[in-house]
């Protein structure tokens, strides 16, 4: 690892000499906080995003941890998706299991996708309610300070705008207290019609990773992480703030750059 230490409130700083490391790293990561889940309450539920994301967790499909991790335990969901069909090559869910879940065995019941065949409005509602029958039955944990859901762990990629699962820069939905799940129809990247977390399940989780790779996204991590730029109080990245959770940023050197006091040598 190029460098790793702690920022203030930002949580921990990982920044990695390439991206063959930086997957590594996270598979280790995201496979000890399975085990420790599992210890501790039998299952591990983990909210997934879209884009260079399930890419970045190739590993976990690979030696060892394909054989080693208790892959029956997880129940998966997503921090956000795109209101397409499950095999619209725009669908999280699909890359995901394109990408993962159909490598490893996972068990089909434990993977809780959005209903695709209805609006954004009623796939959101859909979504809270599937949640909150799982935090019923504590396949989901619940945060002792609010009644949001804790998942285990949340892994979130970063837009060079600074979002993070669909919660965009200046969009009303960063207000959004009361649901859990929310929905928009106007999102600035394509397509239009999403459904996602909201920042108060984001910040009960015990796990947020934030995991965020390449130059064009230096000036985002500058601005969420040192505090930096006019906009900076309401990016979005900058508001993941887990209560009482841990927060790691899972950085490569290009995304890394542009933050204060990282020197690196060549
Ligand atoms: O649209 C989305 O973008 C973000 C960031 O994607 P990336 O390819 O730049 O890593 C992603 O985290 C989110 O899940 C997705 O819906």
């Amino acid at each position: 690892m190029a460098l790793s230490g702690d920022n203030n409130d930002r949580g921990e700083l990982r920044i990695h000499e390439n991206l063959d490391e930086l997957r590594t790293d996270l598979a280790d990561y995201i496979a000890e906080l399975s085990e420790a889940a599992v210890k501790e309450r039998g299952v591990f539920a983990i909210a997934l995003s879209g884009g260079s994301l399930i890419g970045l967790m190739g590993k976990l499909c690979e030696a060892p941890y394909n054989k080693t991790v208790d892959w029956a335990k997880w129940y998966i969901f997503w921090a956000d998706e795109r209101v397409v069909a499950k095999n619209h090559s725009d669908s999280n869910y699909k890359l995901a299991k394109d990408g993962l879940l159909s490598k490893v065995p996972i068990v089909p019941s434990h993977v809780h996708s959005i209903n695709d065949s209805v609006s954004a409005e009623e796939a959101a509602d859909e979504y809270m309610f599937v949640i909150r029958q799982l935090v019923k039955t504590r396949m989901v944990g619940v945060s002792d300070i609010s009644d949001c859901p804790k998942f285990d762990l949340i892994l979130l990629g970063m837009g060079p705008d600074g979002h993070i699962a669909s919660l965009f820069p200046n969009h009303s939905v960063l207000d959004e207290t009361d649901e859990w799940v929310t929905f928009i129809t106007d999102s600035p990247k394509p397509p239009p019609e999403r459904i996602t977390f909201t920042l108060p399940v984001i910040n009960s989780a015990s796990n947020v990773a934030m995991v965020v790779t390449g130059e064009s996204k230096a000036e985002a991590v500058h601005s969420a992480i040192d505090n930096i730029g006019p906009d900076c109080p309401s990016l979005p990245a900058r508001l993941v703030q887990p209560s009482k959770g841990k927060l790691i940023w899972f950085l490569d050197k290009p995304a890394a750059s542009k933050l204060d006091g990282f020197q690196f040598s060549e």
